[in-house]
């Protein structure tokens, strides 16, 4: 495949995973995935609704166990990890998801503080503030930093929620379904945002998302889960133009710009 990104380190994988099972009682969600993922690089995820999309990520996190297969993050096998080293995984874990609220009753410096303050007590104040300047700079908020989220439009909200889960640095980010619910401008907001993160801080992160101009503009390859597995992955265009009536018929069924 080819990568145009400078970021993107192939020689590194931040997560592999080999045939991943998973299933429900009778619902057999997860049938045999299979993936990788290089240093630097934005990987979409598509799949229409139920597909297993948030149980993978769950996997990745190590909040749910598989019931087979091998799922490496950072070098460790997470099905082997004991919670304390859950936890000190998911520390190098961004996680974007839509319930990822502020907290409304802080201004958004304190809810940039939030974090860090809990996780690195050390701290000085001083460089707690040059942190979340920092990162409230890199999301293009330096002039909020004393309001509070009820002032903020909903796609400011979204990127301070960003701005809270850079500022611990992980070194993997997880965005889930980043664009819902936010109107074509906003969307396209985040989704430079979301480049701007891989450029600026290197990381590695997977998108999931069924709005495919997102996945046009983010991912560096995109992964099409159906029936359990990923039956295509490559560029936007390579899956796109994939003779596969299931593929097809979810790019015209998902509006595109
Ligand atoms: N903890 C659980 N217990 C039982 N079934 C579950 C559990 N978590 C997920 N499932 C089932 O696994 C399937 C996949 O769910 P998942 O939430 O991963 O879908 P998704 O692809 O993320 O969907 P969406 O795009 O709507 O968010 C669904 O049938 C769901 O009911």
């Amino acid at each position: 495949m080819q990568h145009q990104s400078p970021y993107i380190d192939c020689n590194v994988e931040m997560i592999t995973i080999q045939g991943l099972y998973k299933s429900f009682g009778d619902n057999h969600v997860l049938r045999g995935v299979d993936l990788k993922v290089c240093k630097g690089e934005n990987l979409v995820v598509l799949g229409r609704s139920g597909t297993g999309k948030s149980v993978l990520i769950k996997i990745i996190s190590g909040l749910l166990k598989p019931d087979a297969g091998t799922v490496i993050v950072l070098g460790e096998n997470v099905v082997d990890l004991n919670e304390k080293e859950l936890r000190e995984l998911r520390l190098k874990i961004g996680f974007s998801f839509q319930s990822s609220a502020l907290y409304d009753s802080m201004t958004v410096r304190e809810n940039l503080e939030f974090p860090l303050v809990r996780h690195h007590r050390k701290l000085s104040k001083a460089e707690v503030s040059r942190s979340v300047e920092r990162v409230l700079d890199a999301v293009g908020l330096s002039q909020t930093i004393n309001q509070m989220p009820s002032e903020l439009s909903g796609g400011q909200r979204k990127r301070i929620g960003i701005a809270r889960t850079l500022i611990l640095q992980p070194q993997i980010m997880l965005y889930d379904e980043p664009t819902a619910g936010l109107d074509p401008i906003t969307s396209g907001e985040i989704n430079r945002l979301i480049n701007e993160v891989q450029r600026q801080f290197h990381t590695t992160s997977i998108i999931i998302t069924h709005d495919l101009t997102c996945a046009k503009e983010t991912g560096d390859k995109v992964a099409m889960l159906l029936d359990g597995r990923f039956v295509k992955q490559g560029t936007f265009e390579q899956v796109f133009n994939a003779q596969d009536e299931r593929i097809k018929s979810f790019y015209d069924y998902n509006f595109i710009q």
